[in-house]
């Protein structure tokens, strides 16, 4: 008995060891919730509040001083970057979310306009922009997903892009029909599922379960 409680001690201090700082609409954690449920890894979802504002506490910016998530914590390594823990799908990563980021979208609130329609106008526009351009390069490439008939980096990128697209900036995906088929075959899987926002520990929607 003791040499199983002792496994299971150590059983369960394994599955502590990979911590997630993470926030339930965030998409750059999406990322990496998907690639850890690919990877089968096990990890403690640490809820980051950034409509709170959370990520700027003390505790947050001594992990990641930009004030950001996700960072994964990994016994005494921190990976405060989903590049550093993903590498690259550049459009998304470079073009897409940085312009929809919550940082951006205050600034346009407190520096341009009050009204919520202009910043949804803005994240609207530098989603399509950015879709446009996927669409068109993608073509030759895609299989069942982005880049061939497996999942791989781009479908990382892209499933948490077109997810917000989607269900928090309310772009008419009509108009991008290699991208919602690709989005129907991420549906289809669970990491996929498992890491959208709504399934998140921290969700404040009605759906979470
Ligand atoms: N290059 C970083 C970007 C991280 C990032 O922009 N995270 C967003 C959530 S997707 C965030 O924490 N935003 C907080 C804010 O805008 O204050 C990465 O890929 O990890």
């Amino acid at each position: 008995m003791a040499s199983v409680s002792c496994d299971n001690k150590q059983e369960s201090e394994l599955k502590l060891k990979l911590k997630l700082y993470s926030y339930w609409r965030s998409s750059c954690s999406f990322r990496v919730r998907i690639a850890l449920n690919l990877k089968g890894l096990k990890y403690e979802y640490k809820a980051v509040n950034l409509a709170k504002g959370e990520q700027f506490s003390p505790e947050f910016t001594e992990l990641n001083p930009i004030g950001y998530v996700p960072v994964l914590v990994d016994g005494d390594l921190v990976l405060s970057d989903s590049f550093a823990i993903l590498l690259a799908a550049n459009i998304i990563s470079s073009s897409v979310q940085p312009l929809q980021n919550l940082a951006t979208l205050k600034c346009i609130e407190e520096k341009i306009s009050s009204d919520p329609d202009v910043k949804l106008a803005w994240a609207q526009h530098y989603t399509k922009k950015g879709f446009v351009a996927l669409e068109r390069l993608l073509k030759d490439y895609a299989g069942r997903f982005a880049t061939g008939d497996e999942v791989y980096l781009a479908d990382l990128f892209l499933a948490p892009q077109i997810h917000a697209a989607i269900k928090r900036f309310n772009v008419d995906m009509t108009q991008f029909p290699l991208l919602s088929r690709l989005n129907e075959a991420y549906n289809e899987i669970p990491a996929f599922q498992d890491a959208m926002p709504e399934k998140q520990p921290d969700t404040p929607l009605a759906s979470a379960s």
